[in-house]
């Protein structure tokens, strides 16, 4: 996973100028990079939208007369390092978001979270999917399509894995009962919100979203485009049918996009919406680390045997003996059940699921 951070920036996404090599300097001015040029002319964006090499950002965010949009390519120096929505970056060139001009991505800041899926779960190569993304809201449809809580529990591990809190949005509750997706993750403790056509989104809901950065997921056609339409009036999000036969959706969003959403009071937030899928691969999640995510499940994880996965059958597990011996009370206990029972959506038994096949 090292080829997501480049080491020549610091922690505040600026050149670390310790790998540049130093010209010896005879005039006396500042010293001179080879290579890598400091930019600090750069102006801060967010990245909005990615289109075939072209990308969206927003610069002066919050500035009410110079925010703007700003297109931009990424520069030669970036190396192989993507650019994904989310990202912070700085931008030279032309950054006057003027019709027909162009700007370049010179940096990337070092991401707080990455968003992450690989194709299925033998491979290894991921995708990243959204930057700094702090929350992660899984949409499911009560029905239509139907809910597949294996996909549920992938999006839940990828957010733990993720270090992103996540967040359920029941859908289409005018069609069935919520009970048994708040039944599946009950004992997570994850908040749950609901949603039927026709209605407001709830306000508690858009509360959530203020001052976060919350990614949308949900497999195709369970009504995401339809909420955050709902969410952002303007967002103008193609919705599209599902198939009363297959119930499934016919992938109208195919990119991922940068929104931003209101509350009632006029504070705002960002919502990623990202295309909908029907499959979620985890082949680069480590089970260690969906444990850690949870304090005090992380204090006992920390005494298992070197290797140890904390599965169910795993043999000498720390978390069975903290059970036990009360360690754990009885919601630590569920979690854990409850943990164990998502990382089994990880067993290669699971990937063939019958939508992974195209429609
Ligand atoms: N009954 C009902 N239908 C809904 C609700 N929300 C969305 N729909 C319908 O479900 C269908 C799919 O909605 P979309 O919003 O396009 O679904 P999506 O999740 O964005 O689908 P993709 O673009 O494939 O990712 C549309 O016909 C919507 O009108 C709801 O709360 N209740
Ligand atoms: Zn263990």
């Amino acid at each position: 996973m090292s080829w997501e951070r480049t080491d020549a920036y610091d922690q505040y996404g600026r050149w670390s100028e310790d790998d540049v090599r130093v010209r010896a300097n005879r005039k006396g001015s500042r010293p001179r990079t080879k290579q890598r040029p400091d930019h600090e002319d750069a102006v801060d964006g967010f990245v909005l939208t990615v289109d075939r090499g072209r990308y969206r950002c927003l610069v002066e965010e919050g500035h009410k007369k110079r925010e703007r949009t700003v297109i931009a390519t990424t520069a030669r120096e970036l190396g192989r390092k993507s650019v994904v929505v989310g990202d912070r970056v700085g931008l030279v060139g032309d950054v006057s978001g003027d019709p027909g001009s162009l700007a370049r991505i010179v940096k990337v800041a070092e991401r707080t979270t990455l968003l992450r899926r690989s194709a299925d779960d033998s491979d290894r190569i991921e995708r990243i999917i959204v930057a700094n993304a702090d929350q992660l809201c899984v949409v499911v449809a009560a029905a239509q399509p139907e809910p597949r809580p294996r996909l549920i529990d992938r999006y839940l591990v990828a957010a733990y894995d993720a270090g992103i809190e996540p967040i359920v949005m029941i859908t289409k509750t005018d069609l069935a009962s919520s009970a048994p997706i708040r039944e599946l993750v009950a004992s997570l403790e994850v908040p749950v919100f609901e949603s039927a056509l026709g209605e407001e989104p709830d306000p508690e809901f858009r509360r959530m979203l203020t001052d976060h950065v919350t990614v949308m997921v949900g497999h195709s056609g369970v009504g995401k485009s339809t909420l955050v339409n709902a969410l952002v009036p303007k967002a103008g999000r193609a919705t599209g049918h599902v198939n009363v036969v297959t119930g499934r959706g016919r992938h109208t969003s195919s990119s991922s996009i940068a929104l931003r959403v209101e509350d009632a009071s006029g504070s705002d937030g960002w919502i990623i919406d990202t295309p909908g899928v029907r499959s979620f691969g985890l082949g680069h999640v480590d089970s260690d680390s969906v444990f850690k995510a949870f304090p005090g499940i992380a204090e006992v994880v920390a005494e298992c045997p070197r290797g140890c996965t904390h599965r169910a059958d795993a043999p000498d597990c720390e978390l069975d003996e903290a059970v036990a011996d009360g360690r754990l009370d009885a919601v630590g206990a569920s979690r854990v059940a409850s943990l164990r029972r998502l990382l089994g959506s990880m067993d290669p038994e699971d990937t063939a699921a019958p939508e992974a096949a195209a429609d």
